[in-house]
């Protein structure tokens, strides 16, 4: 008789997940799914269906692995006009199977897979795309995304100055708090955007937040809302007058407003530059237009579930 799947709730994964041990795994993952055939990812593009009437969204992301051996689909659901504070707008779970036999092993917490596994992406780009003299992060938004990438750029790089921008000072302060390093509030996101080396737009905004013109020639961005094709974080000035890395350029061209609309040429996958078979243009004014892809899950939720498995045998 089959054995009931297993459940690992979002504490057991956060214990489990750490950016170090993770983003090597990424870095093989992006490499393999910008491989082709030859990579042994297979991953659609994924499916989303319109929940119009409450302003939502729910996701259906499936991925195999050959190089792991691993099988999951993320279920994932994302809301507009959060209905109580409380409540996160993205709400996430991972179902990992058995794929010699298609059996379910475990149900995951996808959220704080969701929050780590794009903050290491966007970790893995930055290291690739930043000026080597970067000194100064900024980032625009407070909220879950914000935060990780906080958490993992403060653990994997050293900047001299970071700053936040929020839509209320309330949520500013909030945000600091919960960090818990030395934070510069900015009142607006042109202050908070002006000189910075780095910078991460992690907002659920539908129009531009970050415009060109504010920006230091040179400069690396991490843009990683808009994840519809209408909704944008950049400008069209940013998007046409930098050079543009994506995660994948196939749901990168049909998912992401911001290219979608501006119709800027994508120069790579970032998974091309680890390859070896595109250049990172660090001195160039540069965009990774991340909209996540299901096979980092697949290698988050197998870290998890090999990590958990060992530390439960008796
Ligand atoms: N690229 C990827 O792999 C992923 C991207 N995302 C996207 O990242 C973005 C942030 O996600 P979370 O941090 O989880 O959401 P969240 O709800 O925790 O935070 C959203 C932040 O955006 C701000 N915001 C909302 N509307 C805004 C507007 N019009 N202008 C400026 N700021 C605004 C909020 O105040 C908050 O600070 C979303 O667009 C989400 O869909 C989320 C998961 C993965
Ligand atoms: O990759 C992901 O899980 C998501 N990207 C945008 C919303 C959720």
């Amino acid at each position: 008789m089959a054995t009931k799947p297993a459940y690992i709730a979002a504490d057991v994964v956060e214990k489990y997940l750490g950016y170090t041990t993770l983003i090597p795994l990424l870095e093989r993952a992006l490499i393999n799914f910008s491989s082709g055939r030859e990579g042994g990812v297979v991953q659609p593009i994924r499916t989303i269906v319109p929940v119009s009437k409450h302003k939502g969204f729910l996701g259906v992301m499936p991925a195999y692995s050959a190089a792991d051996d691993a099988l999951t689909t993320k279920v994932v659901t994302f809301y507009e006009n959060k209905t109580s504070s409380e409540l996160p707008s993205h709400q996430a779970t991972v179902l990992l199977f058995d794929p010699t036999n298609g059996i379910l092993k475990a149900v995951i917490d996808g959220k704080v897979i969701t929050d780590k596994r794009t903050a290491a992406v966007s970790t893995i780009a930055t290291k690739l795309l930043k000026s080597p003299h970067a000194e100064v992060l900024c980032i625009l938004g407070s909220g879950a995304q914000a935060l990780s990438h906080y958490q993992a750029f403060t653990q994997q790089f050293s900047f001299t100055e970071i700053r936040i921008w929020s839509r209320t000072r309330e949520n500013a302060e909030r945000f600091a708090e919960a960090a818990g390093g030395k934070i510069r509030i900015c009142s607006t996101p042109q202050e908070a955007v002006t000189g910075a080396d780095v910078i991460v737009t992690a907002t659920m905004s539908t129009k531009p937040v970050l415009f060109g013109d504010w920006v230091k020639p040179g400069a690396h961005i991490n843009a990683i809302g808009a994840c519809r094709p209408d909704w944008r974080e950049l400008d069209d000035t940013l998007m046409k007058n930098s050079v543009l890395y994506v995660d994948s350029k196939e749901a990168a061209a049909k998912e992401s407003g911001d290219i979608v609309i501006s119709q800027a040429a994508i120069k790579a996958e970032i998974g091309e530059i680890l390859k070896g078979t595109q250049p990172a243009l660090s001195d160039k004014t540069t965009i990774f237009k991340s909209v996540g892809m299901a096979i980092e899950d697949t290698v988050s939720a197998k870290l998890v579930y090999d990590s958990w498995t060992k530390n439960n045998e008796n």
